[in-house]
């Protein structure tokens, strides 16, 4: 069946009930039957739900071997559990520092939105009157700082340093989290790309700079009768590829949004992450590719963490709809735009500056 005869039965098949959970297990094989298969599963979550658990628990470490990086700074540590929880520990610490201190790295002081953004100063549903979280974001930045960093020299507009705050509270453990998960994030693109019927190397030259933005988030507990316009995280979709995603276990808060308009519950599920896809796909495949609405609110009466990655394309790629995503019948749906522009945009609607 093509993508876009997928595409059109996925209109018409019943609503999700529940946030699927696929193996990663096989994403490390080198048979070409293994990875197909495991392409066309992703495929059909894809295509249908555009959320899914990605079990991987300790196989992430074996992604980072293969990637050769960060061995000792994540390996060693296991990031199935002890980064992790170098990482709670850190985000506990530096959200509990005083307010003021924490304003000091004010995101509005910084060009391309690094640094702390207060409870209620982002509103990711327009409808809504601020998010009931506080965040810190950072972009990639190599593990031992480098006169000059590649990398970040080829941001276009998203171009520009991240800034950290002092030791103790320095959130280190959140950047070895960001290596882990941002090599994770290069195994699954051939995945991605079999999924479209796409040579696996389709992505290749198109993230080399690995845009991949991480939030810190901590959701205060909502408690006693609830205002539906201020909760955890507004309703949105994310802007860049795809989202992998750490939600603190045990806490349920995340929520995706099916075609029928209800609310799916996405409880924190041991051993996996949450893989969900953002618009960069959604309008590099015209729509076949789902960028779910999702939102978060902790009623749970304590507060909770998540850590988002957002994975995406190189900034300077222009989001044209790949060919086998477009047919008479489904004209291309989208403006092509730039990468770096759309998430800018976004970014912007979303802080109010
Ligand atoms: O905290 C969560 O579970 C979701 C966060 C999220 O959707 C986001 O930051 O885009
Ligand atoms: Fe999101």
């Amino acid at each position: 069946m093509s993508l876009v005869e997928a595409a059109l039965k996925a209109d018409t098949a019943d609503a999700f009930s529940q946030v699927p959970v696929i193996d990663l297990k096989d994403a490390s094989s080198t048979d070409p039957a293994v990875r197909r298969a495991l392409g066309a599963a992703i495929r059909d979550v894809c295509i249908n739900v555009g959320f899914f658990y990605g079990a991987c628990g300790l196989s992430v470490s074996v992604y980072m071997r293969r990637a050769g990086i960060g061995l000792n700074a994540v390996c060693n540590h296991g990031i199935s559990q002890r980064t992790i929880d170098n990482a709670l520990a850190a985000m506990t610490e530096y959200f509990s520092l005083p307010l003021d201190e924490k304003m000091e790295l004010d995101m509005r002081k910084s060009p391309n939105f690094k640094g702390y953004n207060p409870v209620l100063s982002s509103n990711n549903d327009p409808v809504n009157n601020g998010d009931m979280h506080e965040g810190f974001e950072f972009g990639w930045e190599e593990l031992q700082a480098k006169e000059s960093d590649e990398k970040r020299a080829n941001d276009g507009v998203m171009a520009g340093v991240n800034v950290w705050p002092r030791a103790p509270a320095d959130l280190d453990g959140e950047h070895v989290v960001s290596h882990a998960a941002v090599t994770l994030g290069k195994t699954m693109f051939p995945l991605f790309a079999l999924a479209l019927d796409l040579p696996e190397e389709y992505f290749g030259d198109k993230t080399k700079n690995s845009a991949a933005l991480m939030r810190v988030l901590h959701y205060p507990p909502q408690t006693g009768p609830v205002d539906d316009r201020v909760i955890g995280i507004g309703a949105h979709t994310d802007f860049e590829c795809f989202t992998i995603l750490w939600q603190q276990p045990e806490i349920q808060a995340l929520q995706v949004l099916n075609k029928q308009d209800k609310w799916i519950d996405a409880p924190p599920t041991p051993g996996t992450l949450v893989v969900n896809l953002g618009d960069q796909f959604a309008r590099w495949t015209n729509d076949v590719f789902k960028s779910t609405v999702h939102r978060a609110v902790n009623r749970s009466g304590v507060r909770r963490y998540s850590i988002p990655l957002f994975f995406g394309t190189d900034y300077d790629v222009r989001l044209e709809p790949i060919s086998s995503c477009v047919s008479e019948d489904r004209p291309p749906k989208y403006e092509v735009v730039a990468a770096g522009d759309y998430v800018k945009a976004r970014l912007k609607a979303t802080y109010g500056h």
